[in-house]
């Protein structure tokens, strides 16, 4: 296979051939991705075609004013929407940057071994490949409850819509550092020996695309795994242009529909936002033009991927999305996500928390303390690089908190502490040690203290698929506000491009600017499944279960 070039992660052969595109390996394992039609929706507002679902959905929220008494007014309101959704299943492709990363090379070997339905040996006996900790893949819906017996029915996450089936997709993407995906599956120390034994073969067929290396935005003890660049230290067209013709070339060799990009390369330092740098969309191009310094990798990644029209997802913590790369996808219709993926010490505490805080327990401490000893690690032992993971991991109480004015006066917190520790000996088995110190009734207190041991690539690998699902989802769903004089297609639009649906698998979620930022777990994952479920016009999930309670 010719040097730097990408493959299917489910070449069984090294010639560059990509069966799993030509269907060869599909006809093996059989069509993993056929829409499966679990379920239609009987209703009036609900028509399907062969192309395309059409749903009528009636949006109901409350809107709150003051009275002249200063009372709260509650006034019930309705706005309906058209949704249309594209039920053609595209063959995808997703561009990693940081591929030959602990997370990198451990998806790429996850989704080898699931598209190969691979059992290994272990010291507690034979595993099979699986996809735990992807909500897609290993969580249910209630569909509703069954007819009969008022059982609540419960169906895949991954049938609610037509979505992309993870063993389908074609990953490739670009590292500073030269190893095949073979020696980084070592290097990263994640996987069992023998499930590495199994895959190998394929891995060392994958070699990262070099890229783009600016010292200064990570962590100096870097440099000895950057030898794979293209040349240049700073931002420039130059780069642009070539991360570009990397994703076309891509998308072409594996005659993909479409391509996603992700970073999951090193946490880099936040950019200083500097007036007439990167405050707008056309002052960052100039930026880049004009070689600025300030213009971050992850951020020349951004906007190469918003012009070449391929969704951009920042798995790490750094505020890749200045505000003109955000006001740069606005203008050409692209999708971004971010920032950080939420895989284990923050996903519990986002939970914890809103338990908590909503029990009417006044959490009053949280001591975050947690050590690893991965490269990523290693990366985060610099001062800059851990201040942008202290940021992502610190704000994520902040509307659990600001929701309870019973509990918390305007402007009061919890007191709340993050340190991370670099400890080579635990590898990527990160330890999170986590103390909740709380005030309960008549002057008591509750003291939660946690130890948990994140295994932190096998906790992330599923988010980055989850990730890349999804938004590939978002690119297929349309909406307008329903007028039943406007004609069948006319001004449908897309959803915005900040994808804040994204947000249950981030510690530090994208909104759309000016829009609220929610951290809270349960309101993550409800408005990801109520909002899929609306585009089938389903309702969304409630508890009330009144036909349960109302006899
Ligand atoms: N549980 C988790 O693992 C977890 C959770 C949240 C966030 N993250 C973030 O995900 C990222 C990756 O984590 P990891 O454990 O895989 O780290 P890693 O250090 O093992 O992998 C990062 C890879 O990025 C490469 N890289 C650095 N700069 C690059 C550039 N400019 N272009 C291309 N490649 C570049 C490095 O060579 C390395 O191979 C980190 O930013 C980390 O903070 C990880
Ligand atoms: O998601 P989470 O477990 O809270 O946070 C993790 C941190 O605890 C860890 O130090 C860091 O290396 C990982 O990248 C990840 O960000």
């Amino acid at each position: 296979m010719a040097p730097h070039a990408e493959a299917d992660v489910s070449s069984a052969n090294g010639d560059g051939h990509q069966p799993g595109i030509d269907g060869t390996i599909h006809q093996l394992d059989g069509p993993s991705s056929a829409a499966s039609e679990l379920f239609t929706v009987a209703s009036p507002n609900v028509v399907y075609t062969d192309s395309e679902i059409r749903s009528k959905y009636t949006y109901r929220t409350t809107s709150v004013t003051r009275g002249d008494s200063g009372k709260y007014v509650a006034t019930p309101k309705e706005t309906v929407y058209d949704f249309k959704v594209d039920r053609k299943i595209p063959k995808l492709g997703v561009m990693l940057v940081g591929w030959g990363g602990n997370n990198g090379s451990t998806v790429t070997a996850g989704i080898l071994a699931n598209r190969r339905g691979l059992t290994w040996e272990t010291r507690e006996g034979p595993r099979t490949a699986n996809y735990y900790g992807s909500v897609v893949m290993s969580s249910t819906m209630k569909l509703g409850t069954d007819a009969e017996t008022s059982k609540d029915v419960n169906i895949p996450f991954h049938d609610v819509l037509p979505m992309v089936h993870p063993n389908d997709l074609v990953v490739g993407g670009w590292d500073i550092s030269g190893l095949d995906l073979a020696a980084a599956m070592d290097r990263a120390q994640v996987l069992e020996p023998a499930l590495k034994a199994l895959v190998r073969k394929e891995m060392a067929e994958l070699v990262p695309l070099p890229s783009i290396y600016y010292p200064d935005f990570i962590a100096a003890n870097q440099e000895d795994r950057a030898d794979n660049l293209i040349p240049g230290s700073k931002a420039c067209p130059e780069h642009i242009e070539q991360i570009r013709k990397d994703i076309r070339d891509f998308k072409a060799a594996h005659h993909l529909d479409k391509v996603i990009v992700q970073w999951t390369a090193n946490t880099e330092r936040f950019a200083d936002i500097i007036g007439g740098v990167n405050d707008t969309a056309e002052n960052l191009l100039k930026a880049i033009d004009n070689g600025h310094e300030e213009v971050a990798p992850s951020t020349v990644f951004a906007i190469a991927s918003i012009l070449e029209g391929a969704p951009f997802i920042n798995g790490s913590p750094q505020n890749t999305f200045v505000p003109g790369a955000i006001e740069l996808a606005e203008k050409h219709g692209a999708f971004i996500g971010g920032d950080d993926f939420k895989s284990g010490q923050t996903k519990m505490k986002s939970a914890l928390v809103d338990f908590l805080i909503s029990a009417g327990i006044k959490l009053t401490s949280i001591a975050s303390y947690n050590h690893l000893g991965n490269n990523d690690g290693k990366n985060l032992s610099s001062q800059k690089q851990f201040r942008s993971k202290e940021i992502s991991k610190s704000n994520v109480v902040d509307d659990m908190v600001e929701a309870n004015n019973v509990l918390y006066a305007p402007g009061e917190h919890p007191d709340h502490t993050v340190v991370i520790k670099y400890m080579p000996a635990v590898g990527d088995n990160k330890r999170a040690l986590d103390e909740y110190y709380a005030e309960i009734f008549m002057g008591g207190h509750q003291t939660i203290s946690i130890f948990n041991v994140c295994e932190d690539s096998l906790l992330a690998s599923p988010l980055i698929i989850d990730l890349v699902i999804i938004a590939e989802m978002m690119t297929r769903i349309q909406w307008k506000a329903h007028s039943a004089e406007a004609e069948a297609n006319k001004d449908f639009t897309n959803f915005h491009s900040v994808l804040s649906i994204l947000s249950y698998m981030l510690k530090a979620p994208l909104t759309p600017p000016g829009t609220p930022v929610i951290n809270a777990l349960a309101k993550q994952r409800a408005a990801l499944t109520n909002i899929f479920r609306a585009c089938v016009g389903l309702e969304p999930e409630s508890d009330m279960t009144l036909e349960h309670k109302l006899f």
